[in-house]
């Protein structure tokens, strides 16, 4: 644990409910708070802003916005943060450049004027200044709120669920504004969502919480590669794949990403070369081989080894867990076809990769 940490140490008990979470995580980039409804995401977010009366420490780098040992517990009100809700909660009766000037308020005089036109260059909101806020649309909204968030110049900036009221098409519009914030802003954002692809797309970080308790933590692509919490995930377990983009092939219009033990050919979608770049692999997508296939459609072939075999949500399915040099894929295949196969730890294989999307 260092001083570019944010330490989270959290007890609250209500009648029938128990958050207790306790974790230090990096004070940079995303941080998806991840579980099924009701396991505590929004109380963890409302006792980090200190809405809500926890027991415990909150300290975001050298920061300390609790720490009960010593009789500290700085008010919301003090607390440098931005809070985005699901529902954009913006003044009606305020214009958008009104709305940011009250955010901007929160900000010290000197730093007022830089932070907020920072805040409308960053959000694309320029155009938007004059517009009464009942005439924008969810998206909009959304951009208008993360901004007057920011231009308060927090520390750190809370997101619960900002994208859940918005419909697809929409968040496919809003998705690389945030995906602009984590590139350019330093600024720790904890991202509260119940959205695979959203995990997939933004995270670091990663925390998943299960019944009020943190059930995994880590790396995105890292937890994400677990196969004991997978039902967690529903249709969608999968793994995250960082690696950078290597090669285009104008002729088939496909690319090649390139990661640490092996590379993925994937449609272009006109991504330059020497770009970083974030695949998903879904376990669904992935099947196995136990020798190197030959007269396949399927061109993405990964020598790996098996990691490890665990039971998934139905007992027809197993989930495989397997080492492609440095990286991890999942795969769901059925029991009956890993018992002919024969698949055990340790074994190589071939992975026959039949889909993968690139999403960042
Ligand atoms: N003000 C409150 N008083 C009492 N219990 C509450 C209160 N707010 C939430 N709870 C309960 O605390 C638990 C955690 O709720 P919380 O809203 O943090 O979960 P969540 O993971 O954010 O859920 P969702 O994904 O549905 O928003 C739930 O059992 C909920 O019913």
């Amino acid at each position: 644990m260092s001083a570019q940490d944010m330490l989270l140490r959290l007890a609250l008990a209500r009648k029938t409910f128990r958050l207790d979470v306790d974790c230090a995580l990096p004070a940079h980039g995303i941080t998806c708070v991840f579980g099924p409804s009701g396991s505590g995401k929004t109380s963890l977010l409302r006792c980090i802003a200190g809405l809500e009366r926890a027991a415990g420490t909150v300290r975001i780098a050298d920061a300390v916005w609790q720490d009960d040992a010593q009789g500290v517990f700085v008010p919301t009100w003090k607390r440098p943060l931005g809070y985005v809700f699901q529902e954009a909660s913006l003044f009606d009766h305020l214009d958008v450049r009104g709305n940011l000037d009250y955010g901007a308020q929160r900000a010290g005089a000197a730093e007022r004027r830089i932070a907020l036109a920072a805040a409308i260059e960053l959000l694309g909101i320029g155009d938007l200044l004059a517009r009464p806020t009942h005439e924008l649309s969810g998206g909009e909204r959304q951009r208008v709120a993360i901004a007057r968030a920011l231009a308060a110049q927090p520390r750190v900036l809370l997101l619960d669920e900002p994208l859940a009221s918005i419909d697809i098409a929409r968040k496919q519009d809003i998705l690389p504004w945030l995906e602009r914030l984590r590139d350019e802003l330093a600024l720790p954002m904890v991202y509260v969502t119940h959205s695979a692809d959203e995990v997939a797309r933004l995270a670091d970080t990663l925390v998943v919480l299960e019944r009020g308790r943190v059930a995994s933590t880590g790396p995105a692509a890292r937890v994400l590669a677990r196969t004991d919490d997978a039902a967690l995930w529903g249709d969608d377990p999968g793994a995250l794949i960082d690696g950078t983009l290597a090669l285009r092939d104008g002729r088939w219009h496909l690319a090649r990403v390139d990661f640490p033990g092996g590379s993925l050919w994937l449609r272009d979608d006109g991504v330059a070369a020497g770009q970083r770049a974030r695949l998903r692999v879904l376990a669904r997508d992935v099947s196995i081989a136990t020798r190197e296939p030959e007269g396949t459609s399927i061109q993405n072939l990964l020598p790996c080894t098996v990691q490890h075999i665990a039971a998934d949500a139905h007992p027809s399915q197993l989930l495989v867990r397997l080492a492609c040099g440095e990286t991890t894929l999942l795969a769901r295949i059925t029991a009956r076809a890993a018992d002919s196969l024969g698949l055990a730890t340790g074994m190589p294989v071939w992975a026959q990769v039949k889909s993968v999307a690139l999403v960042q």
